[in-house]
């Protein structure tokens, strides 16, 4: 935390009984590339172990939002961020975040998996240079990932053969170990199973429950059933405007809001 920033605003931070379940706040959150205005007026808390579903039609702003988490829309030229998004009560869209620190802290993993052109044991290792680890415990932390990411038993007697021969599945857990290997404590899906078959998928789903235990996860898909079977609770957006949060039960069974009604049931999107 510390590395992130600022000291004294962590001091100012008096958390009260319900501050201390939430890790991330976003508070009238905007964003924008150049003119268009993808995420508009957003708020929304997200607590520690919970994994929250991102839902809404192609174009409204979900995987926009998602960047903004870890500041990968700094990458984007165009990109624009306003409001507050804070993490633990740090302001992570301030200057002063080290940005490196964060997305150790905050992890992302893609659609399409995405892992080096390098062995298994590499993959896992690459991030660990940047973050002073010694290299007497990369081989630990080796296993721990890829058991947490429940990939162990299946590449613990190939480790150092090319993460490419790995099946689509597999690549995709190797990310989300690769991810775990920085010890974040949040993670950040996009789409992670849209591009796998329902056996990897499957698997993808129970490692998410899994990771809950330790973890806090915020998981965009376009697979409604994927968003009831393994969030706690959901966020529907619709043209750049989040226009529900509601414990998944709920969302999908009795929604506040007539937009979200109609999406679930198939009426748009
Ligand atoms: N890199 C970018 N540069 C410019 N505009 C972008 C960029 N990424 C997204 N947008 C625009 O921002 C808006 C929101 O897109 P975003 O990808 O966040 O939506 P989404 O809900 O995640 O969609 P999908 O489900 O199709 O991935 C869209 O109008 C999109 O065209």
């Amino acid at each position: 935390m510390a590395t992130l920033t600022v000291q004294k605003q962590i001091e100012e931070e008096i958390p009260t009984v319900d501050q201390k379940k939430l890790i991330l706040q976003a508070d009238d959150v905007n964003i924008y590339y150049g003119d268009n205005h993808a995420v508009k007026h957003l708020s929304l808390d997200i607590n520690k172990n919970e994994i929250l579903a991102l839902i809404g039609p192609s174009g409204c702003g979900k995987s926009t939002f998602l960047r903004s988490i870890n500041r990968m829309n700094d990458l984007i030229p165009s990109a624009r961020v306003t409001g507050n998004l804070s993490y633990e009560g740090v302001n992570l869209l301030s200057e002063e975040v080290n940005v490196v620190a964060l997305r150790k802290e905050i992890g992302m993993v893609f659609q399409k998996a995405n892992p080096f052109p390098k062995s298994i044991y590499e993959n896992i290792t690459h991030g660990l240079r940047f973050h002073d680890v010694r290299k007497r415990d990369w081989i630990h932390i080796v296993e721990d990932s890829l058991q947490k990411a429940a990939l162990w038993d299946e590449v613990k007697d190939r480790l150092h053969d090319s993460a490419l021969e790995l099946s689509g599945g597999q690549q995709q857990r190797l990310c989300i170990a690769r991810t775990l290997a920085l010890k974040p404590e949040v993670i950040l899906l996009d789409e992670p199973a849209s591009a796998l078959d329902p056996i990897a998928t499957a698997k993808v789903e129970e490692l998410m429950i899994e990771l809950k235990k330790d973890y806090t996860v915020v998981v965009v898909t376009h697979n409604m059933q994927q968003a009831s079977r393994v969030s706690d609770r959901t966020a529907f957006f619709y043209n750049g405007e989040l226009i529900e949060t509601n414990p998944t039960s709920k969302l999908f069974s009795n929604p506040d809001h007539e937009q979200t009604e109609a999406y679930i049931s198939g009426r748009f999107g």
